[in-house]
């Protein structure tokens, strides 16, 4: 089997030999400025190919900064230092490609965020946008995203009507399916169940467990239960650092730090 390589600064795909133990994006240094406001100080985490990581933590630490960083949506708003490696390249240089940047890495939202057009428009518009126009191909597309993000049973005979007439569970089915549609191999996902009742939780929750198989995937969660859940590993965040980084059961049943062990079990604030 191989995989792809995709040349972010110019955007041509050269085939690379599948190596499971690559790391699916890794930062050094990564440090985050918005203006004065030094906000996150020591990113040096590494995240493994076809895992859930959970970055967890109170409020104001620094969770979503580090999020927003590994696909460049911190760009024009902070200052973001240090390297994001991302498939042997270090993708936080002026030369690389943003766009290219968050086809690869994509992004859902802590509230769901469809666009006001009809369930299939939402999920090829993007790609129609990048040049793809041909229709069965985009048929094919919009039926595996919405497989895949769990929403076609419920979906497939009212593709035409509006995105907005689903349920919010539904619709943030649906922007998983739109940023699957672009094929990433990363997914970031910042507080995504935050605005959902537990039954839509519990179903994203199912979707991202299935999604695992194929996706790496990175998530800012304030919900404990749901990290423990469905997080192959925990970063623990605080005040803009990341003070415990492993295995979720470790970080839940035996935390090296003892702030871990106070925000994991409820005793802080
Ligand atoms: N767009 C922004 N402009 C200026 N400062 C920001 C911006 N976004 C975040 N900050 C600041 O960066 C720090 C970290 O905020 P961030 O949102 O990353 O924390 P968080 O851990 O994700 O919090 P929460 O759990 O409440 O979402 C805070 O001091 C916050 O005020």
């Amino acid at each position: 089997m191989s995989i792809e390589q995709y040349d972010l600064t110019k955007n041509y795909i050269r085939p690379l030999d599948a190596d499971k133990h690559e790391l699916a994006i890794e930062t050094k240094d990564l440090q985050v400025f918005y203006g004065e406001n030094h906000a996150f100080h020591d990113g040096n985490l590494k995240f493994e190919r076809y895992k859930i990581t959970s970055l967890i933590g109170a409020s104001g630490c620094g969770k979503s900064t580090y999020l927003r960083s590994l696909n460049r949506m911190n760009d024009g708003i902070g200052r973001v230092t240090g390297q994001i490696m991302y498939r042997g390249l270090d993708i936080n240089t002026k030369k690389i490609n943003v766009y290219e940047v968050r086809k690869h890495i994509g992004m859902v939202f802590q509230r769901p965020n469809p666009f006001s057009k009809s369930i299939r428009e939402n999920i090829i518009f993007a790609l129609k946008e990048d040049g793809q126009k041909n229709k069965k191909k985009l048929d094919e597309i919009v039926e595996k995203s919405l497989r895949s993000a769990a929403l076609w049973d419920e979906v497939k005979d009212d593709l035409d009507k509006s995105a907005l007439a689903l349920s919010g569970g539904q619709q943030q089915r649906l922007c998983i399916a739109r940023a699957i549609a672009m094929a990433p191999d990363i997914l970031l996902m910042d507080e995504p169940c935050s605005a959902l009742d537990p039954i839509s939780t519990l179903k994203i929750e199912e979707t991202m467990i299935e999604l695992k198989k194929n996706y790496t995937i990175i998530i800012v969660t304030h919900n404990m239960q749901q990290a423990s859940r469905v997080s192959d590993y925990t970063a623990f965040f605080h005040l803009g650092h990341v003070i415990e980084f492993d295995k979720t059961r470790k970080v839940f049943t035996n935390p090296k730090i003892q702030a871990t062990d106070d925000y994991v079990s409820g005793n802080f604030g």
